[in-house]
């Protein structure tokens, strides 16, 4: 994100651009208005925790911060321990990046917000919550209310029921925003989907994928669907193979024992991943209505086969003897809340393939870990061959990268005549680099604009119901298969590229890597 002093004229006026965009965007997707005038109250549960403290209401302060909430918003927070406003505000503060000229926005901000301490599963506590809400919103009972579930999933069934009971607004909307993990597998998810429907209507049912609210991921419609030049070529007959990576340079730190319950496929490939991968792949919706969008991702997901173990390559990261710091000189397994042997993938790559008449044939590999050499997020879609080579094999293959993080980029690898007096050819891009094309755009956190479309009432950037249960049948017995045979995972080094045998699978489904490709080291310092 670029630092915005708000003095700079360049940085307000893009925030203005942001706030308008964010706006129109919302309304344009679903005809519906921004209640800027309507009192909101926004009820954090789980307020006491780490999700709540690092992510959720620090977005809540810089959309405050922005002026992006309808005026008349107010805050929440609701969990078990018995905590002061004052206690909230110290245990976030430092997440909350306030700059010195913020200071009395700030104050505003905690101004609006209060605290209540009660249990998860007495429908009590949440009377008298309900009561606090109403005594905040006053006699018209018009106010709307979002409720956020920062919570462990054990408690999502009681959290849920005693809201829809007691807590539901009177006259304004009331939505539900939840987070992963949203079951384990197919059946668990089912079941919590169900449970879900029992209570709400899926228009109040807000279901967060982080990544759906990153620059790039939600570009790569605008892209796809906005030009002319990519959509001819965006299918099998001239694309080998569609990579899409998510690499993380530091291990499980201290959070192996929630980490082991998952893995790494449920942690990120079952969501995130297979996210970029229906945004990839499927086709053009029949408008940017949110279901439309969603009806279409549906259809890709309905195209792939379940996964099984010969799909994939798994892998868990161990002590790097030589490594820089203390946490890569431990392996997943020193992690003391990792229990004793496990055998759970932090690498896991997975190779699917979209039975339609666009991609048949074409493999969707997707790769994700921890401990890995580099922080990255991206799609590479990799062209075909030239047909008809007149370059003696020189020529090598067109890659278009849409790089999610860091720094996002867009770039067209690409062959070109060497400059000059020969006839060699070389290497080279079209990029199209955030932080040099777009310097002043302050780009909104992801869950930025995720929070933002709850208030708006766009679903276009949340998981719908029969999405995610597509998503489940596809992975679900592969992770059966991998816990029932206690399938093992190849050894990595932390700090390394993964297991050489995911290098050998990708390359057994067509995918080519030359070595040769050379960013120029001027442009790397725009990173
Ligand atoms: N706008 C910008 O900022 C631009 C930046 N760049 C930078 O230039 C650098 C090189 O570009 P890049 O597109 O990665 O091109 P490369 O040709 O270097 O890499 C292509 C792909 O091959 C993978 N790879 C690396 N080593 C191997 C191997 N031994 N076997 C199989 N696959 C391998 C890479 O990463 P992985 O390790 O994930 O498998 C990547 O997926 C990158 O750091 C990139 O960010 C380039 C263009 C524009
Ligand atoms: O959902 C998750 O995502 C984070 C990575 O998110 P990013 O926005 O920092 O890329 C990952 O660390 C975590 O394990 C996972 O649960």
């Amino acid at each position: 994100m670029s630092v915005c002093n708000k003095n700079e004229r360049g940085c307000e006026e893009s925030l203005v651009l942001l706030r308008r965009s964010l706006k129109s965007a919302n309304m344009a997707s679903e005809g519906k208005n921004f209640e800027g005038n309507v009192p909101h109250i926004f009820v954090t549960l789980g307020a006491s925790g780490d999700l709540a403290k690092k992510k959720i209401l620090p977005t809540l302060w810089w959309l405050f911060r922005d002026s992006l909430l309808p005026a008349n918003t107010i805050f929440y927070g609701y969990a078990r321990s018995k905590l002061t406003i004052e206690e909230v505000r110290e245990k976030c503060h430092q997440y909350m990046k306030v700059k010195p000229d913020e200071e009395e926005r700030y104050e505003e901000f905690w101004a609006a917000n209060k605290y209540f301490a009660g249990s998860y599963d007495k429908r009590q506590d949440f009377e008298m919550l309900n009561q606090e809400l109403c005594k905040a919103e006053g006699p018209s009972k018009s106010a709307n209310r979002l409720f956020y579930l920062a919570l462990p999933p054990s408690v999502f069934e009681p959290v849920t029921v005693h809201i829809r009971n007691t807590c539901m607004g009177e006259k304004g909307w009331t939505r539900v925003i939840i987070e992963k993990p949203f079951g384990k597998d197919s059946e668990s998810s089912q079941r919590l989907s169900d449970h879900l429907a029992s209570l709400f209507k899926e228009e109040q049912i807000y279901r967060i994928d982080h990544y759906l609210g990153k620059e790039m991921v939600q570009n790569l419609m605008s892209l796809r669907f906005g030009n002319r030049i990519f959509s001819p070529t965006w299918n099998r007959e001239c694309v080998a193979c569609v990579q899409i990576t998510f690499k993380e340079p530091f291990g499980t730190q201290g959070r192996g024992g929630y980490f082991d319950e998952f893995g790494i496929i449920r942690d990120v490939m079952q969501n995130h991943l297979l996210q970029i991968l229906c945004l990839t792949a499927m086709e053009k919706p029949a408008s940017l209505h949110p279901d439309d969008i969603r009806n279409e991702k549906v259809k890709v997901l309905r195209c792939i086969k379940e996964l099984g173990v010969d799909d994939v390559v798994l892998g868990q990261y161990v002590a790097n003897p030589n490594g820089k710091d203390e946490d890569s000189r431990l392996g997943y397994l020193d992690d003391k809340t990792v229990p004793e042997g496990s055998s759970t993938p932090t690498f896991a790559l997975a190779v699917l393939y979209i039975n339609n008449e666009r991609w048949d044939g074409v493999p969707f590999i997707l790769r994700c870990g921890k401990a890995l050499n580099e922080r990255k997020a991206e799609v590479r879609v990799q062209y075909r061959d030239v047909p008809g080579d007149i370059f003696n094999g020189q020529a090598k293959r067109n890659e278009m990268v849409i790089r999610v993080q860091p720094g996002e980029a867009v770039y067209i690898k690409l062959m070109t005549k060497t400059p000059g007096m020969n006839f060699e050819m070389e290497e080279t891009e079209l990029d199209l680099s955030y932080n040099s094309r777009y310097k002043s755009v302050k780009m909104p956190d992801a869950y930025e604009r995720l929070i933002l479309d709850v208030f708006c009432g766009s679903q276009m950037h949340f998981v719908r119901s029969d999405e995610l249960s597509e998503a489940w049948r596809i992975f679900t017995p592969l992770l059966k298969q991998i816990e029932t045979h206690n399938a093992p995972s190849i050894p990595y080094m932390y700090g390394s590229r993964g297991p050489k045998e995911a290098d050998e699978m990708v390359k057994r489904h067509g995918f080519k890597y030359y070595g040769s490709y050379k960013w120029v080291e001027s442009q790397k310092n725009h990173l």
